[in-house]
Formats: structure tokens, C-alpha cells, sequence
């Protein structure tokens, strides 16, 4: 007779926090009569090897939402969120207080704990389009204008410890016994299987890498806007280009994700997948980070390439500490950044002199911001007050704002949005979706830009999106 072997699955509850479980359900069902719906979450700890961004990759059902959020070099953290139990949404100038209303509301009725490490707990994860009222082209489609989820299953790693989550939604109707049965059940459906490799050499056509619009039209882009800046209406402007990549079968988000997070460790590696499209990144730039009452940022702009010789290389990144054009635009950012905090700080500080911040395939001038916050303020509200800096938009935006898309002739979409997670104390972390893509089905769409300020000079810009662009081109058109 054969012997069939059942695997045991990977996760289960213990005793105690089975009925941890069936305490909050109970809590959330009770609070959803009165209040129409109530979040029943129960956190617990896992194997410090479970790698979160494999479970979510390789637990996904049909085309639910996964979220992946990684900065390997920081001590390894990682956020994967599985599924969705509410979306929290919105639109126009005011969608990040909106959102951030929202997600309070929603936590207030929750039955959950609330006392574990930052990202356990609920979390809402997600992003914010560039504009206010979000992208109009269809393949953004599945990207709105702000769009945070609550996923059903949450894996966090922070300083080598993992805890996993799980989320589900009360509606007046649920009865406890639901909810643990559901919960218990997408528990077991859970997957270690690790990420996969990506194959070197595809059988079938060569992909196709195609400018959206020709390269000759983003220089006359930024030669326009070089005469509107020498005419004094505005002091910089940040301008950004598609490139496409068409290949023959759809891109596999799991395994790109994994070479990005392997090349790029220092940076944001993120992937927000939404039925068949996926939103990744490997983004050097923070935009905020917030724990209680202190936040961190990063004014980031002002580019040079890398060079395979260190020598070569240390000398282009002296080059551009001491560029007056590089340091000037990327002032323009840490004074608005500095600018934006204050009123809302009891101090903001920041190193005087920027420092050269090396990625694989590019360098750029950096300065660290931190501020300790006068009053709470949530991280979605704190991005809200940011985006976007004059590292993608303009100074002053007002100006840039009507310019950007008349000049650019894209949908920038959620490219040079905000990216990240909040969790259950209003804490989080949000990216600059830089050096990202938009990946749905055969093609893939491209984003890299630069500031352009008065003495920008039209080919050198065109020249610095392609090293940009090197960041996931190779990748993507394997
Ligand atoms: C807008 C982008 O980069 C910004 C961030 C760092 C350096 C920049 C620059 O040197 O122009 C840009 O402001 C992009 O990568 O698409």
C-alpha cells in the first residue's frame, strides 16, 4: 500500500492563541452590530527563517492582493500583507486625511492586539498616486488616487524576529465561529515555498524595450522647461519618462522581486500586486518614516552613474558633492522638506552638508532629516504634509503641478507616489515609488525622471533617466 505523507502545514495556532482568536472574534462581532463592521485580529510569533515576502508570493489565491515591502539592508525588515478585508480609499487633495480618518475609525472598533512590535497587529498597506486625483489612463486601473487594504494575513520581520497576523472583518451577520473557522482555515492554506529563480535565457521572442513617447520629445521637454525656469516662474521641476518592455508571457512578479531585493538591499523593494498588474520598485528614497513622535526622512536628489572602479567611482561621487548645480536642486529639497516639518515640530534637524548615498547602478546626494513632532500626527497625514517634494515634483509645486503632465505627456500613475505601510499606533513607513514599474501582462512600463533646474542641459537628462533606468530594465527585459 502506498504510503501517502501529510505534510504538516507551516503555521498553526496554539492553544492559547487559538482562544485569543475566539476572544477578539467575539469582541468584533459584538462591536459590528452597533457599528456596522469591526476588525478581529490576532498576532502571533514565527520561526525567525519564515521569510515574509515567499509566504505572500507563494499563498496568493486567483488574483487576491499581495503587498511586499523590503529594505534588506536595514536589519532585514519586511512587511508582506495577504488579501484584502477592507480597502480604505480615496480621492483628490484631501485623500491622505481621508484615508487616514478612515483607517482610525476603523481601528477604533477593532478587537485585536494592539501591544506587539511596529507593523504587527492590523496594518493598511498600500500607496498613493503621484496626483490628487490619480491616474486616467486604464493600466492604472487597479491603482486609484489613494488605496490602502487591510490584508487577511500579515508577515513582519523586525531586528530577525517574525510575527505573523491575522485579520478578519465582522460584519453585523458574522457569528464568531466564522471568523476563527475562516481565519484558521486561510492559515493552513499558507505556503513556505521560496521565491522563484528567474530563467536567464526564456525560450521564445526577444523582449522589445520601446520609449512610450520618442527620446527627442523628453528633451524638448526639458528645454521648456529650462526657459520657464530662466523666465523666473518657477526653480525647478522634476520630469519623468516612460519606457516600455514588451515580452512574451507575462512577467513573474515572485521572481523579479527577488533579484531586485538581492541587487538592491540599501533601497525600498517593494510589489503591490492587484489581479493581474503589479506595481514594483527598488526605490532609493524614503519619504517618512514614523515611530511615535519621531519622524525620519530623507531629501534625496542630484545624480551621477557608478563606475566598476573604485577609484573612478569615489571620484565621480566627489564630483558630485562639489557639482553647484547637483547641490543646488538638492537643497531646493531639504529646504522644503525642513520647511514642511517645523510647524508641526518641536525640532527638525539635519546634517548641514549632504553625503553621497551609493545604489548598485547609481549615486546620489542625500541628507537624513529627522524631527520630533510638536503633536501626534499619523504617517498617512505626515505624507500627506510631503508629497510630493521637489525631488519629484517642483519648487514651487504650485507651478510645477499643471506643468509636469503638459510637459511630459504621461500618466504618471502611483510612480513617484507615496508606497508603505501604517499599522495599529498610526506608526509606518513610506517610499518614493522611484525606479518603478508598472508590470500587467506582456508589458511593462518604466518610470525614471530628474529635476531639472536652470542650467540643465537637455542631453545630460536624457542620459541620467537611462542609468535610472538601469535599475530594472536589465530585469525586466531578460
Ligand atoms: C525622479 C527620480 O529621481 C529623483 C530622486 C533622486 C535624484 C533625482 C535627480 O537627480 O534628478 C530625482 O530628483 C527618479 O528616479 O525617477
Amino acid at each position: 500500500m502506498p504510503v501517502v505523507a501529510h505534510a504538516e502545514p507551516p503555521f498553526a495556532l496554539s492553544r492559547g492563541e487559538g482562544r485569543r482568536l475566539a476572544r477578539h472574534a467575539e469582541r468584533a462581532v459584538r462591536r459590528a452590530r452597533s457599528r456596522g463592521e469591526s476588525l478581529a485580529a490576532v498576532t502571533v510569533p514565527v520561526a525567525g527563517d519564515v521569510d515574509p515576502a515567499s509566504v505572500a508570493f507563494a499563498s496568493r489565491q486567483g488574483g487576491e492582493p499581495v503587498f511586499v515591502f523590503e529594505q534588506p539592508a536595514r536589519r532585514g525588515a519586511a512587511l508582506a500583507g495577504l488579501g484584502c478585508v477592507r480597502a480604505l480609499e480615496a480621492e483628490g487633495p484631501g485623500r491622505f486625511r481621508q484615508v487616514a480618518a478612515d483607517w482610525r475609525a476603523l481601528l477604533a472598533g477593532s478587537a485585536a492586539d494592539l501591544d506587539g512590535p511596529p507593523a504587527t497587529g492590523p496594518v493598511a498597506v498600500g500607496g498613493f498616486a503621484f496626483a490628487a486625483q490619480g491616474a486616467s489612463a486604464p493600466h492604472w486601473g487597479r491603482f486609484p488616487a489613494a488605496s490602502l487594504h487591510v490584508p487577511e494575513v500579515v508577515l513582519a520581520r523586525r531586528d530577525g524576529a517574525v510575527h505573523l497576523t491575522l485579520c478578519a472583518l465582522a460584519t453585523p451577520d458574522d457569528t464568531a465561529q466564522d471568523l476563527v473557522e475562516r481565519l484558521e482555515r486561510r492559515l493552513a492554506s499558507l505556503s513556505l515555498a521560496p521565491l522563484p529563480m528567474l530563467d536567464p535565457s526564456p525560450a521564445g521572442a526577444a523582449p522589445r524595450v520601446a520609449s512610450t513617447m520618442p527620446p527627442e520629445h523628453y528633451e524638448a521637454a526639458v528645454a521648456r522647461a529650462v526657459e520657464r525656469i530662466k523666465a523666473g516662474e518657477l526653480e525647478k521641476i522634476v520630469l519623468a519618462r516612460e519606457v516600455a518592455v514588451h515580452v512574451p508571457e507575462p512577467h513573474d512578479v515572485p521572481a523579479i522581486h527577488g533579484i531586485l531585493r538581492e541587487a538592491f538591499p540599501e533601497c525600498f523593494v517593494f510589489a503591490v500586486s492587484r489581479g493581474g498588474a503589479s506595481f514594483i520598485a527598488a526605490s532609493p528614497e524614503l519619504l517618512l518614516r514614523r515611530d511615535g513622535l519621531r519622524v525620519s526622512t530623507l531629501a534625496l536628489a542630484g545624480s551621477t552613474r557608478r563606475s566598476a572602479d573604485p577609484a573612478v567611482d569615489d571620484h565621480l561621487g566627489e564630483q558630485l558633492l562639489r557639482c553647484d548645480k547637483d547641490r543646488a536642486e538638492q537643497a531646493i529639497v531639504a529646504r522644503r522638506i525642513e520647511r514642511t516639518l517645523r510647524p508641526h515640530a518641536v525640532w527638525v534637524t539635519s546634517a548641514p552638508d549632504p553625503v553621497v548615498v551609493k545604489m548598485a547602478n547609481i549615486q546620489h546626494l542625500a541628507t537624513p532629516i529627522r524631527a520630533q513632532l510638536a503633536e501626534p500626527r499619523s504617517a498617512v497625514e505626515l505624507a500627506g504634509l510631503l508629497h510630493p517634494t521637489p525631488a519629484v515634483g517642483g519648487e514651487p509645486f504650485r507651478v510645477a503641478s499643471p506643468l509636469i503632465p503638459a510637459l511630459e505627456g504621461l500618466d504618471r500613475g502611483w510612480y513617484a507616489g507615496p508606497v508603505g505601510w501604517t499599522d495599529a499606533s498610526e506608526d509606518g513607513e513610506f517610499c518614493v515609488a522611484l525606479r518603478s514599474a508598472l508590470l500587467d501582462g506582456p508589458v511593462a512600463r518604466c518610470f525614471a525622471g530628474v529635476g531639472v533646474v536652470a542650467d540643465s542641459d537637455p542631453a545630460a537628462e536624457l542620459a541620467e533617466t537611462e542609468v535610472k533606468l538601469q535599475a530594472l530594465l536589465p530585469v525586466l527585459a531578460l
